[in-house]
């Protein structure tokens, strides 16, 4: 019986064993102990799982990816957990969840990627020009289970009255460390409001810090939000850590939330009060053109480090990228991107009111 594989609920060390693809699908069902009701597990391909209560009604269609970044392992923790409570029965289901790891070759490697930088390759980006490897294999397969997820129901799944709620939490880590510790990237909603529920949300997660988009991109949380609607964003947890060197107590109140949510326990959300959030907006996208881009900042400079107006910020070939607004600070810098890709962030203090 496949369903042996995932006896110990240990969906991460399967998916660690096939790293571009599962030979086939399979799903059996779970009985969840405290509330007795049974749900339905689908391993759909490799770091590919659904979980969907049988014969209840839902109304939230949650999201939650990890790994689309290898080496980002503290949100690949985070999420193997509950994974691993959801199918040993001991969490409650209260609503359908997929799972994604997103490239679980570049776990094995403890790599942010193999060849290509998985979260730049969404919403069709996989398919442009010649190149194909396996990266852009997973970011269209992980487009497809998004897209049927959101969009296919099976029929042991009973809908409340009313539109579907979507959501999509992508969890990464960041390379440097931050001033504020902990962010989350709000993707481009074409003029749609920025929703001060969902900032409540993240707030619970422990996450106060937002970084408001204005353009689209090719990132995974983009691809949802601008597809389907969904309440979508890439949340950064902290610094890059290699596995078993995370301090998992850092983590406490995002996967309380989480697991809250999944499970149906109330979350009692804090009323939106902006004085307790710091929201940015992204200002400059700075992309490397040429093999001679150079960062003019330390390698240890922390995200969110401001530098005084005129400062120049980097250099590619004749162009110096300069800081244009007071207050005006760096995001993700990395010099070592592919050419055309994004090198360095510039956000600015904003308000949503
Ligand atoms: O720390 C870094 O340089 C990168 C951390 C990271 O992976 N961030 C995401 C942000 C995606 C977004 O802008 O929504 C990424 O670069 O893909
Ligand atoms: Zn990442």
């Amino acid at each position: 019986m496949k369903q042996q594989l995932l006896q110990s609920g240990d969906f991460l060390s399967l998916t660690r064993n096939h790293e571009w693809s599962l030979p086939a699908p399979f799903s059996f069902e779970v009985t969840h102990q405290a509330s007795n009701t049974k749900s339905l597990v689908s391993v759909l391909d490799t770091g590919i799982i659904t979980f969907e209560p049988i014969d209840r009604k839902t109304k939230k269609d949650i999201v939650l990816s990890s790994a689309v970044h290898g080496n980002e392992t503290a949100p690949i923790e985070i999420c193997a957990d509950i994974i691993r409570q959801l199918i040993k029965g001991e969490l409650a289901l209260a609503e359908r969840v997929l799972f994604l790891f997103g490239n679980p070759a570049a776990i094995n490697i403890a790599e942010r990627f193999v060849e290509e930088n998985l979260n730049r390759l969404f919403s069709g980006a996989h398919s442009e020009g010649d190149v194909r490897n396996k990266e852009r294999d997973r970011a269209k397969a992980l487009e497809q289970a998004v897209t049927n997820f959101f969009t296919q129901l099976g029929e042991h799944n009973l809908c409340e009255e009313g539109e579907r709620e979507r959501y999509h939490y992508d969890l990464h880590t960041a390379i440097r460390g931050s001033k504020n510790d902990k962010f989350a990237v709000y993707p481009f909603r074409h003029g749609e409001p920025w929703k001060k529920s969902q900032l409540c949300f993240l707030q619970a997660c422990d996450v106060s810090t937002i970084l408001l988009s204005h353009s689209p991109t090719t990132t995974f949380s983009y691809f949802s939000s601008n597809n389907f609607g969904a309440d979508a964003f890439t949340v950064e947890l902290g610094k890059v850590m290699p596995f078993g060197q995370n301090d998992m107590a850092k983590f406490t109140k995002v996967k309380e939330t989480l697991t809250k949510f999944v499970s149906g326990q109330p979350l009692e959300l804090a009323e939106f009060d902006e004085s307790t959030f710091d929201i940015f907006e992204i200002d400059q996208t700075i992309n490397k053109h040429t093999e001679g881009f150079v960062l003019n900042f330390a390698d240890d400079a922390e995200n969110f480090t401001d530098f005084p107006v005129g400062y120049v910020l980097a250099t590619d070939g004749n162009i110096e990228h300069k800081v244009r607004t007071q207050g005006e600070a760096i995001i993700f810098p990395n010099a070592n991107v592919a050419l055309g890709q994004r090198a360095l962030l510039t956000v600015k203090p904003t308000t949503i009111e």
